[in-house]
């Protein structure tokens, strides 16, 4: 029935995953990305470099540009320590509506707010609205010609401190080349590259981690 993908996608976790197993809801999002419909979830494989770069941080506050339906959201939530809190920001009314629900399916809706709107709004109200200092961590994969304007939103409303952690998804395919070009030149970014593969694909892709140095 489900007319759109992340409809269908629901669909697809309420068939194969377990209630309150975030592994099982993610990994029956991986096999019908992998096999049913291709679909722009971080995916399995760059997935694990997540998992990592998330577990070496352990952030209290996160901070996540661009939900979809959700599939990095459980991945980060999963990992997070009691008492930490996930922020997802989603524009798309659609897509929140399906993240609500798989977030919820794998059981991790009590350490993630998802907050309707654009990033460019959102950003400067998370002080006032939600009482954060900075953030600890920050994944971006929203759309790409966004994450050089909100990353230096960020900067500008004080929400990065030494240390903050920032991750992007899709620096290679669909590409970010300005943001590559910002966070490896700017002397206030010690920047990295990890190289994978475009989810459910054999193209290139990759991540790039960028610590902010204040
Ligand atoms: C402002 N604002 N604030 C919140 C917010 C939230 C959204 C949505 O979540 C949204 C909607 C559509 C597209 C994206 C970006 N993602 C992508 O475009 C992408 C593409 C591909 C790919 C790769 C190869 C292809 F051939 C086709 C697509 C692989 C990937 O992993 C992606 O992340 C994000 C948008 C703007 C937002
Ligand atoms: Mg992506």
């Amino acid at each position: 029935t489900g007319s759109t993908q992340p409809q269908r996608m629901l669909e697809a976790v309420q068939k194969n995953a377990t209630k309150g197993d975030p592994e099982s809801v993610f990994s029956a999002i991986d096999y019908y990305g992998r096999h049913k419909e291709w679909a722009m979830n971080v995916g399995d494989e760059k997935g694990l470099i997540l998992d990592s770069v998330l577990t070496e941080v352990n952030p209290s506050i996160a901070l996540e540009l661009g939900t979809y339906c959700g599939y990095s959201t459980v991945r980060i939530a999963r990992l997070l320590s009691p008492g930490s809190k996930l922020i997802t920001v989603e524009f798309n009314p659609a897509f929140a509506a399906v993240a609500r629900q798989i977030i919820a399916y794998a059981g991790v809706q009590d350490k993630v707010t998802l907050v309707e709107g654009p990033s460019g709004d959102l950003i400067p109200k998370m002080k006032e609205r939600f009482g954060i200092k900075s953030f600890d961590f920050v994944f971006l994969d929203h759309w790409k010609d966004r994450y050089v304007p909100d990353t230096k939103l960020l900067e500008d409303c004080g929400l990065l401190r030494k240390g903050t952690v920032l991750l992007a998804d899709n620096v290679i395919c669909p590409g970010a080349p300005e943001y590559l070009k910002y966070v490896r030149n700017s002397p206030r970014y010690e920047s990295r590259y990890f190289k994978s593969n475009l989810e459910y694909s054999k193209v290139e892709d990759g991540l790039e981690k960028s610590v902010f140095l204040g």
